[in-house]
């Protein structure tokens, strides 16, 4: 049965942007799931219309050819934060989006227009079907996808702290060489033309270099109950 505090509560809209590794996708899953909120990871998105471009022999040095198979996969997400699903034409890609190809691949493809266009289209149906209010995190969510979010946040931290992070989850990884993979990305992210990774105006900015990720957990939570109170 639904709680009384998620019948009253107002639905709000989090928009979570900032480069890889800042703590977006730890905190926005531990925040929705917090607060009654729904969750989508965008990046999970971008990767997935990537993975079905490599396994269907697309060239993804070629923009036009990921232009012109932009609307065939079908992505779905799923949006429960204790446990939130990805699949493409029916098919589970959780695991299959994560590797090393993938990642490599993944800003050339997220830098196509028609790229963009048709998973920014998807995210905007996500969020408005979210009864209680979703947090959604990525690159362009408060600038370009949910201009409007009731409250918008930019995590920053340093690439070292961040390549500390991401060489801890992938097991045995070279930190500098993760260091320099994340800031090829996070340049190629922030330079392309369309949506490029960028703070929003009126985004908070939090950086999380010295923070635990509970700390930041309880910082967003607070925010967004304040938001929350003043609608
Ligand atoms: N403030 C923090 N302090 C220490 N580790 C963190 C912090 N925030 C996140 N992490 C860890 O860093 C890794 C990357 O975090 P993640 O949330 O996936 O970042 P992003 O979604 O921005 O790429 C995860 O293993 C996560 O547990
Ligand atoms: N809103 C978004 C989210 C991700 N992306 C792209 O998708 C890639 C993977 O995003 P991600 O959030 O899974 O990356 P990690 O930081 O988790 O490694 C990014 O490097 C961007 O190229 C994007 O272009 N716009």
């Amino acid at each position: 049965m639904e709680s009384t505090a998620a019948r009253t509560a107002p639905a709000v809209i989090v928009a979570i942007d900032g480069p890889s590794g800042t703590g977006k996708s730890s905190t926005s899953k531990a925040v929705a799931a917090q607060l009654g909120l729904s969750y989508l990871d965008t990046g999970a998105q971008y990767r997935a219309i990537t993975w079905w471009m490599v396994t269907n022999g697309i060239d993804v040095t070629d923009p036009a050819q990921i232009a012109a198979a932009a609307g065939k996969p079908e992505i779905v997400s799923g949006t429960d934060p204790s446990a939130p699903t990805i699949t493409v034409d029916g098919t589970d890609v959780a695991g299959p989006i994560r590797t090393q190809e993938v990642t490599s691949k993944v800003s050339a493809v997220s830098a196509v227009p028609e790229v963009r266009a048709r998973i920014t289209e998807l995210q905007r149906s996500i969020a408005a079907e979210a009864a209680q209010g979703i947090v959604v995190e990525g690159r362009d969510i408060g600038t370009t996808v949910l201009p409007d979010a009731d409250l918008k946040i930019f995590l920053t931290a340093s690439p070292e702290a961040r390549a500390a992070r991401r060489s801890g989850e992938l097991k045995g990884a070279d930190v500098n060489a993760t260091r320099e993979a994340l800031i090829k990305r996070d340049a190629a992210d922030s330079t392309r033309k369309t949506s490029p990774l960028a703070k929003a105006d009126d985004a908070v900015e939090v950086d999380t270099s010295d923070l635990t990720l509970q700390q930041v957990i309880e910082c967003v939570v607070t925010l967004v109950e304040e938001k929350r109170a003043a609608k």
